[in-house]
């Protein structure tokens, strides 16, 4: 509740503190953020500066057709909390939107200050148009699944998938006896439980009136996994109709060997149709990702070497993939002082040198890059993401 307060009469007067301990001088950054010139070293370009100025969240608020906003980076940068907090703009521009985390380890629920576990659609009180969040829950899933699937086999697999709203996957997965091979969770659980998810929002009536879907991804391993999932999902399902095709040839030729009608013939074209249903959506989802049109993949960085060198490596993976990315948000720099205490300019330095690596680093320059400050304050509930939100997406 004194959060709250604190933020609503900050995001009225549009103004927070720094303290900076050492020298007791309370620094005050502004929305828009004071861009007072420093000394060098410790210049900063400006608390919140874009290498293009047509960043504009304009951009990204225009128009109803349905657009997709993947937020990842290395763990503990700020993807959450950037992600809530575009999550509540696109909210408060009339858009009604779906936040979705795809991170095992969740922290949806803390950044919005409200319960959000569960695995299904919770609404997000305190913002002008429908908000909803999820949480997908793999971690559960995983152990459920696991339980079930050994005391009832397949109907386990389908109960649990049923159970998590995949019923149509579940059913193709069912038809085509797959539940046997998922008898032990295979790596890429997770994923393809955030994909399925996916193609639910994409394909499913209920969601058509969602236009903004934000996806506070998982730490940069466990997002690449899940954006070459349909690559490896294809390529799996191109080896299982294959193999199909063989068994199928080879039945038959042993039925016609004894004079037997080729019974097995339709079953198999109806598995390799299934199979084929699913390759296509595979597909699609593939495509979705890949349209600059509806989806963009945001890296969220902080100003360290370590983070900056694993964004770069994101960003490489990324192009490979084929995934569109044009921003980077690098978050929690410093804001400006005039003095620092020994820390702060230590620290300032630091910061620097890694921004520096950004603006050499040929791929991640050709970003747009927007500078988020570090707050004095965590950024906990609606007020507080607006806030930031205010202040990162402009
Ligand atoms: N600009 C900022 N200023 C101050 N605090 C921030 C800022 N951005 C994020 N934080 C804080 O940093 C912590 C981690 O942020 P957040 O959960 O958004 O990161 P994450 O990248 O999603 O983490 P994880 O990888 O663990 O999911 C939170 O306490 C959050 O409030």
């Amino acid at each position: 509740m004194a959060m709250a307060a604190l933020f609503n009469r900050a995001s009225k007067t549009q103004t927070f503190n720094l303290l900076c301990r050492s020298n007791r001088i309370l620094t005050s950054i502004s929305s828009p953020i004071q861009t007072k010139p420093l000394k060098a070293p410790f210049q900063v370009r400006s608390a919140v500066t874009r290498a293009d100025d047509v960043v504009a969240f304009d951009e990204m608020v225009a128009g109803i057709q349905r657009k997709y906003y993947m937020l990842g980076g290395k763990g503990g940068v700020g993807k959450t909390s950037c992600a809530a907090s575009l999550a509540v703009k696109f909210a408060n521009h009339g858009h009604p939107t779906i936040v979705v985390s795809t991170d095992p380890a969740h922290s949806l629920s803390d950044s919005f200050a409200q319960d959000l576990t569960g695995g299904a659609l919770v609404p997000v009180e305190g913002v002008d148009s429908p908000l909803f969040a999820l949480e997908i829950s793999p971690e559960k899933a995983r152990e459920e699944f696991r339980s079930k699937n050994q005391k009832s086999g397949d109907s386990g697999v389908k109960n649990l998938m049923d159970g998590m709203g995949l019923g149509t996957l579940s059913n193709q997965l069912e038809e085509l006896k797959l539940g046997e091979l998922l008898d032990t969770p295979p790596p890429g659980l997770d994923e393809a439980i955030a994909i399925s998810k996916v193609m639910e929002f994409v394909e499913t009536q209920e969601y058509t009136t969602f236009t903004r879907i934000v996806f506070d991804t998982a730490p940069t391993g466990h997002t690449l996994r899940l954006l070459s999932l349909p690559d490896f999902l294809d390529s799996s399902i191109g080896k299982m109709m294959k193999l199909k095709r063989k068994l199928a040839s080879a039945s038959s030729a042993l039925k016609s060997l004894f004079g037997k009608k080729e019974a097995g013939q339709d079953i198999s074209e109806k598995l390799e149709d299934k199979l084929g249903e699913l390759r296509e959506k595979m597909a699609r989802v593939r495509h979705l990702f890949q349209d600059s049109d509806t989806t963009e993949f945001i890296i969220v960085t902080i100003p360290t070497v370590m983070a900056v060198n694993e964004s770069s490596r994101l960003h490489a993976s990324l192009r490979k993939e084929s995934v569109p990315v044009r921003r980077l948000i690098v978050n929690q720099v410093l804001p400006p002082s005039t003095s620092d205490c020994k820390f702060c300019a230590m620290k300032r330095k630091d910061q620097m040198r890694a921004l520096d690596i950004i603006q050499n680093d040929p791929a991640l320059s050709s970003l747009r890059s927007i500078q988020a400050p570090l707050f004095d304050v965590e950024i906990r509930g609606v007020p507080a993401l607006k806030f930031m939100g205010d202040v990162v997406w402009r």
